[in-house]
Order: C-alpha cells, then sequence, then structure tokens
C-alpha cells in the first residue's frame, strides 16, 4: 500500500493539472474534491456514521426500497461472504441504509465505515465509490488509494447506481473489502455482481409499481430473457410508456441516439416511436409464444428479443381485490380504531417473507398476534415460540441453534435440535428478544444473514428458511441506544412493527370481555353471564396486565361464581375492593403480581430486580396464573 505521504502528493500533482494514470472517473472525482469541494488532501477525515435519529429518517424514506431489494442484496452477500465483501446500500445522499458484512469484524468495519449509517457523499468523504457512482451515475471500482482521503486508502470499494422506474438515481449499491489484493483488476467481477443485482432490483421496483401496466423486458440474446433480461419497461393501456429500468432507458435512448439525462422525460412517449410494435402486439411477446417469434426490431432496425408480462388485472380477470382481513385475525378486536389498523397491516403482512417486530406492553397479546398472523397463512407450517427471558441464559444458546453430538459435558449423546431448526419451514416466534444476549444477537443475525444455522458443537451449517416474528415490551430503539441491543439485528428485525395498544387505551372493553367470557365458559364447561355491577368494576379498572390480567380475572370469577353469574365479589380483589382498602387475603394468591408489575412500568426484568428473582421466575408466575 502507497504510504499517506506520497498519497498526497500525487494528488497535489493531479491539482496542479499534471499528467496521471489514474482511470478517467477516479481522475474526475479527484479534481471535484480539490476544486469544487475545496477537500485538504493533508487533513485525513475519519468515516462519518449519523446519529441514530438522523440514520432513522433516511431508513424511513428508503423503507420500500429496502423491502424491494432486499432479497437481491441477500442473494449477493450469500455468494461473496466468504471473501470478506461487505454490502452497502445507500441512498442517494450517500447514505448507508441497509448493510450486511460478517459481524465478526463489526468493530473494524464501523470504524472503516462500512456499516449502517456511515455517509459516503463525495463532499464528505472525498472521492469513495459510493459518492463516485452517485455524482457520475455509472458504476465504479474505487480501489484502494484511488480514494481521495488517505484515512480510506486501504479499501476497495466498487458501486452500481440503481434508478427509479422515473430515471431518478435512488440509490447506490456497494460491495466493499477491508483488505484486497494490490491489482485493481481483482475487482472486475465484483464490478459485474454489484451491476447484475442493481439491475434485478430495479426490476423489482418496476414490477412491484406498474401492476397494472403491461412490462415488456428486453435483451439481445435470448438466453435468461424471461428470468433476468438486460431492459424492462412499463407501457400502459394506451401504449405509453409508464416507467423503465436504467437499461430500459439505454434500450430506448440506443434506438433514436438520445443522449444520457432525458430518461425522465422518454416516460408518456408511446412505445412505438422507439420499436416496431404497438400495445395490442404485446400479448404476442408473452411466455409460452414461440422464442423466434419474441423479437422485435427497433426503430434503428436492431433486433431485440422481447418477452411481455400482461398487467396483474389482465391476468386475473378482474381489479386487485382490496387485502381482506383473514378470520383469526378479525377476532382480535370489536371496534377499536388502533387495533383495526393493527389488523390491516398484519394482514397484508401475512405469508410474506418480511420480519414482524410486535411491540406491546406485557399481556397486550403479542403472542397471541403472532399466532394469529401464522395461522392466517393456509400452509404455515409450524410455529415455534421462543420467550427469550424466560430460558435462562446458560442454555439459550443451545436451546435456540441445537448442537451436535457431544458438543459438552452433560449433552445428549446424539444431539439435539434447535428450535430455529424446529421452525424451519414454519414460523419463528421470538418473545421478548430485547432480553437476548448480546452474543447471541450475533449469532441470530448470522442465521438471518446467511439462511444457516451451525448447532453448538456442529462443522456444518444447516440451510433453514423461517418467517421471523419479534416480539417485546421493550421500547427496542432504546436498547439499541444504550448498547444493549444490536442495532443491525434491530434493522433485521423491525421491518414492519406493528404496535399493540395497551388495554386501558382500548375502547372495544366490552366487546373482548363478551368475547373472552364465551372462551372462558368453554373452558369452564358452563354458560357464565356478567353481572352489570361486574362489568362496571372491570370496565373501571386500569388493567396493568393487560388482556392477560383481563383473561386471568375472568378465570378465576368463573372459578369463584355460584351459578354461572358472576357479581363483583368473584372478581379477583384488585377488581372488587374498592381502591383504598387494604386487601384481605382472600383470593387466589399471587395476583398481586399483576399490580407490581404495573408499578414496575410491565417491565419484567425490573419487577425480577425487586422481587430478587429471576425474570424467568417472573414469568413462569404470570403464565401460572394466566393459565389459571
Ligand atoms: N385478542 C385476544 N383475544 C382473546 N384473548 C387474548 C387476545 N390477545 C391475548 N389474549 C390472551 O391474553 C393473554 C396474554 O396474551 P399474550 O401471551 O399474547 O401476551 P404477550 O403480549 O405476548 O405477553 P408477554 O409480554 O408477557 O409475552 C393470553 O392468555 C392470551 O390468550
Amino acid at each position: 500500500m502507497v504510504s499517506a505521504k506520497s498519497h498526497v502528493q500525487e494528488l497535489e500533482r493531479v491539482g496542479r493539472g499534471d499528467p496521471s494514470g489514474r482511470d478517467t472517473p477516479v481522475l474526475q472525482s479527484w479534481l471535484r474534491c480539490l476544486n469544487d469541494y475545496r477537500l485538504d488532501p493533508t487533513q485525513a477525515q475519519e468515516a462519518y456514521i449519523l446519529p441514530e435519529t438522523e440514520l432513522k429518517e433516511h431508513r424511513d424514506e428508503a423503507e420500500e426500497l429496502i423491502r424491494i431489494g432486499r432479497s437481491a442484496v441477500e442473494g449477493l452477500f450469500r455468494h461473496v461472504q466468504d471473501q470478506a465483501y461487505v454490502l452497502l446500500l445507500s441512498d442517494a445522499r450517500g447514505v448507508t441504509v441497509d448493510f450486511m458484512g460478517d459481524p465478526t469484524f463489526d468493530n473494524q468495519l464501523r470504524r472503516a465505515g462500512l456499516y449502517l449509517g456511515s455517509e459516503w457523499s463525495e463532499h464528505r468523504a472525498g472521492t469513495c465509490a459510493v459518492g463516485a457512482c452517485i455524482v457520475s451515475g455509472e458504476p465504479v471500482i474505487i480501489h484502494q488509494d484511488d480514494h481521495f482521503d488517505t484515512s480510506h486508502i486501504g479499501l476497495t470499494c466498487t458501486a452500481a447506481p440503481i434508478y427509479d422506474t422515473l430515471g431518478d438515481l435512488t440509490a447506490v449499491l456497494d460491495i466493499s473489502q477491508l483488505r484486497s489484493p494490490t491489482a485493481k483488476a481483482s475487482q472486475q467481477l465484483a464490478m459485474h455482481l454489484v451491476a447484475t443485482t442493481a439491475r434485478r432490483i430495479e426490476l423489482s421496483n418496476l414490477m412491484a409499481r406498474t401492476r397494472n401496466d403491461w412490462i415488456l423486458r428486453l435483451s439481445r440474446s435470448p438466453d435468461f430473457l424471461d428470468v433476468d433480461p438486460e431492459a424492462a419497461i412499463s407501457i400502459d393501456a394506451s401504449g405509453r410508456i409508464s416507467g423503465m429500468t436504467h437499461g430500459g432507458f439505454r434500450a430506448l435512448a440506443r434506438t433514436l441516439d438520445l443522449g444520457d439525462g432525458v430518461m425522465r422525460s422518454l416516460v408518456g412517449e408511446r412505445i412505438s416511436r422507439f420499436l416496431d410494435i404497438d400495445v395490442d402486439d404485446l400479448p404476442k411477446l408473452m411466455r409460452g409464444q414461440p422464442d423466434g417469434e419474441r423479437v422485435l426490431r427497433t426503430r434503428s432496425s436492431a433486433a431485440l428479443f422481447a418477452s411481455a408480462i400482461a398487467p396483474v388485472e389482465r391476468l386475473r380477470g378482474t381489479p386487485v381485490p382490496a387485502p381482506r382481513v383473514p378470520r383469526v385475525l378479525r377476532e382480535l378486536s370489536f371496534g377499536d380504531p388502533a387495533m383495526e389498523a393493527v389488523q390491516l397491516r398484519a394482514s397484508k403482512l401475512v405469508g410474506r417473507d418480511i420480519p414482524i417486530c410486535i411491540q406491546g406492553e406485557t399481556g397486550a397479546g403479542k403472542e397471541y398476534l403472532a399466532r394469529a398472523i401464522h395461522d392466517s397463512h393456509p400452509d404455515a407450517g409450524r410455529f415455534v415460540a421462543v420467550n427469550c427471558a424466560a430460558i435462562p441464559e446458560s442454555l439459550i444458546e443451545s436451546e435456540l441453534f441445537g448442537y451436535a453430538p457431544g458438543a459438552f459435558t452433560g449433552a445428549a449423546p446424539r444431539g439435539k435440535q434447535g428450535l430455529i431448526e424446529a421452525a424451519d419451514g414454519g414460523t419463528l416466534f421470538l418473545d421478548e428478544i430485547g432480553d437476548m444476549p448480546l452474543g447471541l444477537q450475533a449469532r441470530l443475525l448470522r442465521v438471518l444473514a446467511e439462511g444457516e444455522v451451525t448447532p453448538v458443537g456442529a462443522h456444518r451449517p444447516r440451510p433453514v428458511r423461517f418467517r421471523l416474528i419479534s416480539a417485546s415490551h421493550h421500547r427496542l430503539e432504546a436498547l439499541v441506544e444504550s448498547g444493549r441491543f444490536r442495532q443491525d439485528l434491530y434493522f433485521r428485525l423491525n421491518a414492519a412493527t406493528l404496535s399493540l395498544p395497551p388495554l386501558r387505551e382500548r375502547r372495544d372493553l366490552d366487546g373482548l370481555i363478551d368475547h373472552m367470557l364465551r372462551r372462558v365458559a368453554q373452558e369452564h364447561g358452563a354458560p357464565l353471564r356478567l353481572s352489570a355491577a361486574a362489568r362496571r368494576s372491570l370496565k373501571a379498572h386500569p388493567w396493568p396486565g393487560n388482556l392477560r390480567e383481563l383473561a386471568n380475572a375472568l378465570r378465576v370469577a368463573a372459578a369463584f361464581s355460584d351459578d354461572g353469574e358472576i357479581g363483583p365479589d368473584d372478581l379477583p380483589e384488585q377488581l372488587s375492593r374498592p381502591k383504598a382498602e387494604t386487601p384481605p387475603m382472600r383470593n387466589r394468591p399471587g395476583l398481586e403480581i399483576f399490580d407490581q408489575l404495573a408499578a414496575c412500568g410491565g417491565n419484567v426484568s425490573e419487577l425480577a430486580r425487586r422481587l430478587g428473582v429471576d425474570r424467568s421466575t417472573v414469568h413462569r408466575r404470570l403464565r401460572r396464573l394466566s393459565a389459571g
């Protein structure tokens, strides 16, 4: 590697106009750094990582792109992770909004700026792949001392732009290494991979956004036309262009010899201006037609292989129906607006490969909701629930990951399958994820990134595929801020957040009471009625233990009621007694735990600390009480 001193000298020579053997994109970027941004090559600047709140804004804006790009980016990462590559998805301002790297090298990656939240705009970081790509709009390799700032001259970075369907650069996909061979040519394959992945993301984006239009896929060769075309254009029912990938723009621009920078202006043009077809010809280009017939001519007489996809509406014959909330999800509430919003959002996530994070106070129904989402899918596989707070820390690893035969003293001789593997093909529900020890968070992150689990003591990873739903009563963001929860895991888990309202804020208490009473009556084996006075007591209670406390109260009342009529005296103490009275110890022992929990703001860990017991003990007590 060149020394910082000789690097600065070279930059100064270029600044004076001396000839240089560097690639043109690198030289152009150096000159922008020196002349436009007035960066001082002698002042090395560490990589800049955005503060949490700012990063969240960038991520929120890029949410859809991150979701659409996720599977392509994960696919690329699987190919390159063995070569210690890191992947960064940055937004159009150069801020890294998604990141994949080996968690083992976290500290080094963060220091080098190859991390979530790093800003790689050219005016801040100097010549770098993301920054140069944003300015030029072209894929670029910035290898080692191509970087402007001496802090970055050990890195090799290759980036490709991602354009939105109207032609604006919306993101940059970057693949980087902390250490690499000296020759720049070593990064050509990286360049090819990153450009291909960017093209696929653009295609997914186009397909997702233009469901009511035709999609025309084009390539200069028939190979992979249906699965990985060079270019794609969406066309509306009147034959006008409604969007395109960047490859699509190039294909059109070539036909009329148009220059760069006019992509946006092609939207709204008739496709027949560029290609020898109109919208009525598109059905002939659909899959299933003979390959030889799926060729068309451009207005400049070049031949292109083409493949058309009909609008979704046309394929179904009817307009796309609004999502209906499946029955299991519908039964979660009885007219509460906040819950209805949760139910609608949840119904859109059923059967999708999007991690869901459920937030809500203890007993608010997080696991119940997770099961309802799972059960709403007809082919859902197993539902494996893991309470990270209830399993003692020393056992979590082997419970989750399983272990190989003879992995440790006392291990079962045939080894043991872990809960993650047990969820293969189904749903893994990680309850109280905020209580997962930091070391295991890194291991879980690896499972999620790689789709593989390695049992304790095993040498070979096993592939796993599951839907992930996590839950926490902690505000995970606060845990991230205090360093108790990994930020990268947090971002991976909460692709979609569902926040359950606490029971005291719900406006459907009457409906809920009736619904739960019917269920308790079934368990009880006899009909139950609630007196008006008992209902008033239930409605006056603040429900610190939420739905669990309500279910529990009704079970207790059912047990005390003599003739199936529940009166106020049948309710647990904390509900039936006037607020100022000292409780006589008449009720089932242990129910006061709900009040104690409320005093701790619903925080099980805090209550465990105050009682001087394990979190798992508190959970066991709560569960025992709610099991009636
Ligand atoms: N919508 C609902 N209708 C009927 N009963 C419900 C509903 N939601 C939750 N419950 C009941 O409330 C109790 C607590 O629910 P659940 O275990 O899902 O809460 P949680 O938020 O996951 O609790 P924790 O934070 O302690 O893990 C359970 O007994 C469950 O059966």
